[in-house]
């Protein structure tokens, strides 16, 4: 029980999954399918998705549960209508109860490199692959019971290297809070989701083109597997939470970012936002004065690929 209203229990309840073949779409599959959930994950790779749900599978509890893996490319809008309704197909066109849309990637860079490509790319693959689900799903007679947005702590602050993928998270962030706000209307909870780094597959494909500047600020960042991850997220629904964070440090973030937001805790939040701004301010000068300390190898780094 949290502050009088009944903790979420996924048992028996039908949870779409998307980008649930791997990292941490796919530790929330295993965790909903051990509590007893029916779960349909969607991801494009088959051979990956059919590896994952050979996974689900051994954490079955009963011969009931449906557990189901279906291909789409989640950033179109057409496909997304089409993989929530095979999937509802599945439980006689009944709308899925939650939605965890846990899909993205990540291609970090400086913005002195992007191009028209390369940022619409992120923004395809950012936002637009979990805000088409979220469409579908309102636009669907029956609407879901939840849907639970996958950001990052990146959308309450961000710094070199993310401009292809920080507007989006922010984006989503827009979207959940819009969101909350307008499907009171129709009973539907909102949540979303801000991690920190997850050790995925996704992150060791990142870290490839990430900026020797941006892996140096995020070295105090030591990240968390999946599995704590799909935890954290999980304990953030079942208590009821818009924002969750479930990291602490990502706390010091969310109440300084909140606005008109609701609140986790009280007495929690203010600890938080006390300890925030007062550290948050030091640790960004710090930020500030290790990127003022790159300056002179940037300059060499653009040289040597010949940038301007
Ligand atoms: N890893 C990290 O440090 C952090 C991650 N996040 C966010 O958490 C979420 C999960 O991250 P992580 O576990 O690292 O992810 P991974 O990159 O390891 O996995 C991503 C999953 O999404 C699927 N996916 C990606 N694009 C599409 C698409 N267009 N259509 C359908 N499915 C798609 C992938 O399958 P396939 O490619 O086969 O389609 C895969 O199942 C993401 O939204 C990410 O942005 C947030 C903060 C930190
Ligand atoms: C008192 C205050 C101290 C604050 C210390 C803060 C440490 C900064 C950690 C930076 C973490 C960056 C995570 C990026 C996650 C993400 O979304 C990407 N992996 C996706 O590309």
């Amino acid at each position: 029980m949290f502050f009088g209203k009944k903790s979420w229990d996924p048992k028996g309840k039908h949870c779409y999954i998307t980008g649930g073949s791997q990292g941490l779409g796919l530790a929330e599959a295993i965790l909903l399918t051990k509590r007893g959930a029916h779960v349909s994950i969607v991801a494009r790779d088959e051979k990956k998705l059919s590896a994952a749900l050979s996974e689900l599978e051994k954490h079955r509890q009963s011969p009931d549960q449906i557990l189901a893996s279906y291909s789409f490319p989640l950033n179109e809008a057409a496909a997304s209508a089409a993989a929530l309704d095979a999937a509802a197909a599945r439980h006689g066109g009944r709308t899925p109860d939650a939605l965890f849309l846990c899909a993205g990637s990540s291609r970090p860079g400086f913005f002195i490199e992007q191009d028209e490509k390369s940022l619409r790319e992120q923004m395809d693959g950012v936002y637009w692959v979990q805000a088409f689900t979220a469409l579908a799903a309102v636009k669907r007679e029956v609407k879901p019971s939840k849907i639970v947005f996958v950001s990052s702590i990146l959308a309450m602050f961000s710094f070199v290297g993310y401009t292809p993928y920080t507007p989006a998270k922010f984006a989503i962030r827009g979207l959940a809070e819009t969101l909350r706000s307008e499907l009171i209307l129709y009973g539907v909870d909102v949540h979303i989701y801000f991690p920190a780094t997850i050790l995925s597959p996704g992150y060791e494909d990142e870290n490839k083109c990430k900026p020797q500047i941006t892996l140096k600020l995020e070295e105090t960042d030591d990240g968390i597997t999946p599995e704590v991850s799909a935890e954290h997220l999980f304990n953030g629904v079942r208590k009821g939470q818009f924002h969750i964070t479930g990291e602490i440090l990502s706390d010091l973030f969310r109440v300084g970012a909140r606005g008109a937001s609701p609140w986790n805790n009280v007495f929690m939040d203010l600890i938080y936002g006390f300890i925030g701004n007062i550290g948050l301010v030091i640790w960004r000068r710090g930020v500030d004065s290790t990127i003022r300390g790159h300056t002179e190898e940037h300059k060499k780094y653009l040289a040597d690929k010949n940038i301007q």
